[in-house]
């Protein structure tokens, strides 16, 4: 079966900075993928190749066999992304937001209309009524980005950190919603650091560091015996602290 997700060999530079040193994955369809990393690690990096928003230096996506460079208006037919730092029309509000974002995906608009305010509904937006998405807080912003993501029922989302300044309760309802998604046949890959969530939802993770995949496979295969954290601070590294430092604070 066609893997949701292949990257094959995709690497980044930024001036001398190596962000992404060469990063080969398999996504197969149907799974919750966790791509895990420390700060810096270069996760937002390789996401963004994937579907299309940074050029790499070299390598190559396929989005369910589709080449992402090669043929970008199929493979983003069949995407939904939430990017990092959710840059939006901000001065819409969320309902114009979304209408906006059906009317460029080419969608029906009494389609739009209806899940718009599913969506609005679901994520607890409603409420937001006229309130334009540049005074949303934080956690709101990540929600009505992920309520653009999903509005054209993509068949793999890609999302930079979705639970990042996230509350519990929109925490606990973006994650009903995403197993929703899975169970009815749709593909998740996830940026996070958060070791709890990526525990709890994830059938398959990446480990990434310093720009190359440090372990991959079944969740359970990654973790083995141990904790995810276990596993996760022997790849990447434990704390350089000797407990001196800071002495005058
Ligand atoms: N536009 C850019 N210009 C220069 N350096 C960049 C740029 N984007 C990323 N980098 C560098 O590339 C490396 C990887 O960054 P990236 O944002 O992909 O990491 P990340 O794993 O998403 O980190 P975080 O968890 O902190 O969001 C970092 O060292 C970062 O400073």
């Amino acid at each position: 079966m066609t893997d949701a997700l292949a990257l094959r060999g995709l690497v980044k530079r930024f001036d001398t900075k190596v962000a992404v040193a060469g990063v080969d994955l398999d996504v197969p369809a149907g799974s919750f993928y966790g791509l895990l990393g420390p700060n810096g690690a270069g996760k937002t990096t390789t996401l963004s190749m994937a579907v299309g928003l940074l050029r790499p230096d070299a390598g190559a996506a396929w989005v369910l066999g589709h080449d992402v460079w090669a043929d970008p208006v199929r493979a983003k037919a069949l995407l939904g992304v939430l990017p990092d730092g959710v840059r939006l029309f901000d001065r819409l509000s969320g309902a114009e937001l979304l209408a906006y974002h059906g009317l460029l995906r080419g969608m029906d608009q009494a389609v739009v209309e209806q899940r718009a305010k599913e969506l609005l509904d679901v994520l607890a937006l409603a409420d937001a009524g006229r309130t334009l998405v540049v005074d949303y807080s934080a956690g709101m912003k990540k929600k009505i980005g992920l309520a653009c993501a999903l509005l054209h029922a993509p068949r793999l989302l890609v999302l930079d950190e979705p639970f990042e300044a996230v509350d519990p309760v929109s925490a606990a309802l973006i994650r009903d919603i995403l197993h929703r998604y899975v169970a009815g046949g749709g593909t998740v890959i996830f940026s996070s650091h958060v070791m709890e969530v990526v525990e709890r939802l994830c059938t398959h993770v990446a480990i990434l560091a310093e720009g190359a995949i440090k372990r991959v496979g079944t969740l359970a295969d990654v973790r083995g015996e141990r904790s995810l954290e276990d596993v996760f601070v022997e790849v990447v590294g434990g704390r350089t602290a000797t407990g001196e430092e800071l002495a005058w604070l």
